[in-house]
């Protein structure tokens, strides 16, 4: 899996001149490549439009392509692409083994198979026994884990993530970053990182400025 942008360019609402100058760019399958610059440039938006949610009123130019496929214009669901965020978003009301579930492919059928697969991520994300537990009760780094799995079970083409472990103490910081990019080679997930944390960049492949 190849995530590829093709003299990307995004204009913000209002806004008379683009935020960046067109960006080109193939990260390869399993490679993280990370994504700084200074504060308003426009990384956040990136990603969003990379992921199909552009805000209303931003304007974007260029082409989005996952395995040389262009996805530029099908809407967020169709794109397959996966999402991570600063406060590991796991659904409150969902016990943690229900919000992995949630995020299983389709193509995982029967529910013997798909408590299985929800059993294996947990215990490689060293969360076994934890299925029953309510999201609430998890510390942030096991919330994190918990997180990134939940977003590997849907076999996305590409991962995006902005600021994933910013809210994690130094030392858990760099424990859950290694085994986020250790996940994403091995699945051979491109993956498009922002991050302000020198620290995270320099765990990547490769770093890029947006300027
Ligand atoms: N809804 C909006 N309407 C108008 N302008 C917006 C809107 N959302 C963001 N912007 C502007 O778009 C620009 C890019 O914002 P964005 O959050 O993508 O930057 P960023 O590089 O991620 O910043 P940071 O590093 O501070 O998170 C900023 O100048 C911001 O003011």
């Amino acid at each position: 899996m190849s995530l590829e942008l093709i003299d990307l360019s995004l204009t913000a609402p209002g806004a008379s001149a683009p935020l960046f100058a067109p960006l080109s760019l193939v990260v390869s399958p399993g490679e993280t490549v990370c994504l700084m610059g200074p504060s308003g440039i426009g990384k956040s938006s990136l990603l969003a439009h990379i992921g199909g949610h552009l805000p209303r009123g931003f304007t974007a130019s260029g082409d989005v392509r996952l395995d040389g496929e262009s996805v530029t214009h099908l809407p967020a669901e169709k794109r397959g692409i996966g999402m991570l965020f600063q406060q590991a978003q796991l659904f409150p009301h969902l016990s943690v083994g229900d919000n992995l579930a949630f995020g299983l492919s389709a193509q995982v059928k029967g529910k013997v198979a798909r408590r299985a697969a929800v059993e294996a991520a947990l215990e490689q994300a060293g969360l076994a026994g934890m299925a029953d537990r309510d999201p609430a009760t998890l510390s942030g780094g096991q919330r994190t884990r918990a997180a990134l799995m939940r977003t590997l079970l849907a076999r996305p083409r590409a991962v995006l993530i902005d600021e994933p472990f910013a809210a994690l103490d130094a030392e858990l910081r760099a424990e859950i970053r290694s085994f986020t990019l250790q996940h994403l080679q091995a699945e051979r997930i491109p993956c498009l990182m922002v991050s302000h944390d020198p620290d995270d960049g320099a765990a990547a492949a490769r770093r890029i400025a947006l300027g």
